[in-house]
């Protein structure tokens, strides 16, 4: 699903997680790991306010394993608790309950204190468009999902998804709005499917992803494309794909629409290897 967002749309969408924020005893923001800091809304600091939270990052199997650990070190450094993972494959979904409990330790040590009988930890997702909610969700549920309306506060026709016994899931995930400040991180979203790529030229697009590959993985983009040396000249570079490849139209020559799009369909196909676009900000100044 793509939105487009218009003022209108972002005010409904933060108006819903706000809404629902009395629901819950913690968010989980999912971030793509491939670019924790872009796929971040830019407000929600301000929107999610003080509930504690759960930085999830989520595609992990798809991005560099070197950058997720600076990262997840980046976010404990901050003192934002964060944890990778795979939610096709379900990797990492374990730690879930555990952190969670950690996180709200203080308040449920309170509870207890009161002689609250103990209950589930409730949770709501959030993240921008195409972050994998749905999928991330799909996984804890199973078939655990539970019609519940009485439940104090709860609109009857709020769903929860049991996961164990320690920890219910809101049905419908926070869809957030993605950074769009500038160019570039518009085209780290557009490159890994976030926004539509029709908003932007694919071989622009293209050539910000063979501009990114040869400044950070030039040896899988040369195995990739049996490449001797990577031309400096982007004509040649093309040229030299869509030939290997075959991206041809007619009489022969090389078709660059065809070839730009197979270059960020093999990028995101995790063809040109496991990525990430983005370090966190202290490495970057480094
Ligand atoms: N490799 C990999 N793919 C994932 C992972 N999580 C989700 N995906 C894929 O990412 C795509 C988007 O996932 P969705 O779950 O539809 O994302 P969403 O955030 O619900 O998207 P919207 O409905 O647009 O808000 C799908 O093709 C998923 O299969 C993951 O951890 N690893």
């Amino acid at each position: 699903m793509t939105i487009q967002w218009f003022p209108g749309h972002m005010a409904k969408a933060r108006r819903e997680v706000t809404e629902k924020l009395k629901l819950v005893d913690i968010i989980y923001e999912l971030v793509d790991a491939r670019l924790p800091l872009s796929s971040r809304n830019p407000m929600i600091d301000e929107i999610i306010q003080h509930k504690p939270r759960l930085v999830l990052l989520n595609k992990a199997d798809m991005a560099d394993p070197q950058k997720t650990a600076l990262w997840l070190e980046y976010f404990s450094s901050k003192g934002i608790n964060a944890l990778a993972i795979n939610s096709q494959a379900g990797e990492g979904l374990k730690q879930i309950v555990g952190t969670s409990k950690v996180i709200l330790k203080d308040k449920l040590d309170r509870l207890k204190a009161k002689g609250v009988k103990p209950r589930a930890i409730r949770a709501m997702i959030v993240g921008i468009p195409n972050v994998g909610k749905s999928t991330f969700i799909n996984r804890l549920a199973k078939k655990n999902i539970a019609k519940t309306g009485n439940m104090p506060g709860v609109t009857k026709s709020q769903q929860w998804i049991k996961v164990g016994k320690e920890l219910e899931l809101l049905d419908t995930p926070g869809i957030l709005w993605p950074k769009f400040e500038d160019q570039e991180i518009g085209k780290r979203l557009a490159a890994t499917g976030a926004i539509k790529d029709t908003l932007l030229n694919q071989q622009d697009l293209a050539v910000f992803v063979l501009r990114f590959m040869e400044s950070e993985y030039p040896d899988t983009l040369k195995e990739r494309f049996k490449l001797d040396e990577i031309p400096e000249d982007l004509v040649e570079l093309f040229d030299h794909i869509g030939r290997y490849r075959g991206v041809l139209g007619s009489g022969g020559s090389i078709d660059y629409d065809k070839t730009a799009e197979l270059i960020v369909r093999e990028l995101r196909a995790v063809k040109l290897g496991r990525f990430t676009f983005e370090l966190p900000p202290e490495e970057e100044t480094e």
